[in-house]
């Protein structure tokens, strides 16, 4: 049986219209990763980088351009359809968490679990296991104003891995980080992925997460190059 991969992106296209011209920063981008794999997208600041993660994500519609994740035609569906796919399949952590500061750390990770329909007792077990699994069971009941950068990012990444997604999605996810909070996300990152065989997309300026990836594609003049 052929393995369906779980990102396949065909011949994308993105552009911007500014106040004088259009700007294409995806010019036909094809992109495919098989389930379990990991992989850094680097390439040059304002290149398209996040551009492409957010379409990957579907938080974002092409200008043309097919997008299957496990095998589902993404841009097919409605926007309900899509929340609530997104919702179960896919997993994001930002460079700046985007975590509710009025809210603890455990309501934060459960936000997901809530939102797919499980009550509140049922989405903070499932978000205490995951705080625990990102060594934070100490600070559940702390609000996100209360914790460190590297512990905020920590409950950014329970929260993207509540629902058990197939895909997590990550934009310079320790871009904020000192150099040391940073390694130890990047290893936390890289446990994940083994540990849940999902598939990983890593947009990074950071050479040494990059390189963690068992792959690394380069961004260029709105393609992908440099494949390794
Ligand atoms: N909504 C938008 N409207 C107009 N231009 C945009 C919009 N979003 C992105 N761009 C432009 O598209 C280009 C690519 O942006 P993107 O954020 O994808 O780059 P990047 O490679 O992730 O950069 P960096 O490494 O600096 O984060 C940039 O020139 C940016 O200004």
């Amino acid at each position: 049986m052929v393995e369906v991969p779980c990102i396949e992106a065909k011949g994308l296209v993105r552009r911007f219209a500014t106040d004088d011209n259009t700007l294409t920063i995806l010019s036909g981008l094809d992109f495919t990763a098989p389930a379990g794999q990991s992989v850094a997208v680097v390439g040059a600041s304002g290149i398209g980088k996040s551009t492409l993660l957010h379409i990957l994500g579907a938080l974002d519609r092409p200008d043309a351009g097919e997008l299957h994740i496990n095998g589902r035609d993404v841009f097919a569906m409605q926007d309900a359809q899509l929340s609530r796919f997104r919702n179960k399949n896919v997993g994001f952590v930002f460079q700046f968490h985007h975590l509710l500061p009025g809210f603890t750390a455990l309501e934060n990770a459960a936000m997901p679990a809530r939102i797919s329909g499980l009550n509140a007792k049922q989405a903070e077990e499932k978000a205490e296991a995951m705080l625990e699994r990102v060594g934070m069971s100490h600070r559940l009941n702390h609000r996100i104003g209360e914790l460190s950068g590297g512990e905020q990012q920590r409950v950014a990444v329970a929260r993207a891995l509540i629902m058990d997604p197939p895909l997590l999605l990550a934009d310079e996810p320790t871009g904020n980080l000192d150099v040391k909070t940073g390694a130890l996300i990047h290893e936390l990152l890289c446990e994940l992925n083994q540990e849940k065989k999902m598939t990983m997309v890593v947009v990074t300026h950071n050479m040494q997460l990059a390189e963690m990836m068992q792959r690394q594609v380069t961004v260029s003049e709105g393609k992908l190059i440099l494949e390794q």
